[in-house]
């Protein structure tokens, strides 16, 4: 039943839809996917706006100055609008310049209707109210929904939600966002030889996933982490009691005497999605469905080869269940040695650059790594695709 790796992932991408769709405040978006997409409540600027500090001219210099405004102050002579009581010349500030007349303005603020283009101060002198200087026509003024208009859908549904995001929504207009709710995550990690905390022994290994596993959870809430004992009793009741959509056991998917997780499996009815796959190392994880619908991820016990897997099938399964779009991928040129049957995970910089120390049991080579390089079966020189640690 062993799967080939691209397999694998694709049916733990397919095994689930996205999560309920959640109205939430811009700050607690982060890192989630959008529901829907961020559409533009108004155009931005929202009226002619000054791109420099300088003066707003219409026609060409010499200028009379016939006031001045700054960022924050209404739009000069807009219906209604207070004219800002900062006129130069003393005289009420029009709410038109016609030519020959300029109009102080700081970057962001409104020009005044009729200004065909801004002199950055730099590049004008001022002797009382008259201005010289040249002007460009058109220059330095960024013109009403130049950036977008009301109504432009600016991210796409399935985007997650970046910093940028987050700025560019508020920006927008928002003050939250439609996106689907996190998915909830609960560990067990099995292993009567684990340790959690102190120096490792003969006999007795420190728990190196159990640590490593809250920060491949990008976009997910987890609910907690237990540590049982080689006890099939124990591992049904942390299944069956876990309130999760997604349980992941670390351990116990081999075929030693004491790697109950199939057979618990077995007897709690699940179906069997994804049970071993054609890649090294990680080969004996796990995919499976509970009868209610949760999901459960099988981590080999050996620390590497739960990271291959928790990049097989954990992450595009969150993915999924968060509302990801499937990105284009990463890629690199490597050239590293093929394995003729199964797919290679192989620890690498962001140029591709082998890091070594990638033995399953170990953790050292993915730690200097800025990526998994997959190398299919076979695979020559040329590119193939990196899943970013
Ligand atoms: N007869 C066979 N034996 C094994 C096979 C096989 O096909 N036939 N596959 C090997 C491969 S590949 C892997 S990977 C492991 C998977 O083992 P389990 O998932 O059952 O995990 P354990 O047996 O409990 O542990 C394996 C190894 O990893 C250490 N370990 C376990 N948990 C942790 C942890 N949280 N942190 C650090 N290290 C951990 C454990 O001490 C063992 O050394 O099976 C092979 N055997
Ligand atoms: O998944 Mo196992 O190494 O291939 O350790």
């Amino acid at each position: 039943m062993t799967m080939p790796w691209n397999l694998a992932r694709q049916t733990a991408r397919e095994a689930v839809k996205p999560l309920e769709a959640v109205e939430v405040a811009l700050a607690d978006a982060l890192g989630l996917a959008l529901a829907s997409g961020v559409r533009a409540l108004a155009s931005q600027p929202a009226c002619d706006t000054s791109a420099m500090d300088g003066y707003a001219v219409a026609g060409s210099g010499p200028w009379t100055v016939v006031g001045r405004v700054a960022a924050g102050d209404p739009v000069p002579g807009a219906t209604g609008a207070p004219v800002p009581g900062r006129a130069a010349t003393g005289e009420p500030v029009p709410g038109m310049i016609r030519a020959g007349e300029a109009f102080g303005v700081a970057t962001g603020a409104p020009v005044p209707g009729g200004a065909d283009s801004v002199v950055p101060v730099e590049v004008c002198s001022v002797e009382g109210s008259r201005l010289h200087g040249e002007a460009v026509v058109g220059k330095h003024i960024r013109r009403r929904g130049e950036d977008w208009s009301a109504g432009d859908e600016l991210v796409p549904a399935g985007s997650a939600v970046t910093p940028a995001v987050l700025g560019l929504a508020a920006g927008a207009g928002h003050d939250t966002l439609l996106v689907h709710r996190r998915p909830r995550v609960a560990v067990v990690v099995t292993g009567d030889e684990l340790l959690h905390s102190g120096p490792p022994r003969p006999g007795r290994v420190r728990d190196a996933i159990g640590p490593m596993l809250p920060g491949l959870l990008a976009g997910a809430d987890l609910l907690g982490t237990v540590h049982l004992r080689d006890d099939p009793s124990a591992l049904t009741d942390a299944l069956t009691s876990a309130r999760a959509d997604v349980l992941v056991t670390c351990g116990a998917t081999s075929v030693g005497p004491a790697d109950h997780l199939r057979r618990v499996l077995h007897e709690l009815d699940a179906d069997i999605l994804v049970s071993g796959v054609a890649c090294r190392p990680g080969h004996p994880m796990l995919l499976a469905a509970l009868p209610d619908g949760r999901h459960v991820i099988g981590l080999p016990g050996n620390p590497f080869a739960a990271l291959a897997a928790a990049l097989t099938l954990l992450r595009p399964l969150l993915d999924t269940l968060g509302g990801h779009a499937i990105r284009p991928p990463i890629t690199a040129t490597l050239n590293a040695g093929a394995h003729s049957t199964d797919t290679r995970l192989i620890p690498v910089t962001r140029t591709g650059i082998p890091t070594g120390h990638d033995r399953p049991g170990s953790l050292w080579g993915a730690a200097l790594a800025d990526a998994l390089a997959v190398i299919p079966p076979g695979h020559g020189a040329g590119e193939v695709e990196l899943l970013p640690l």
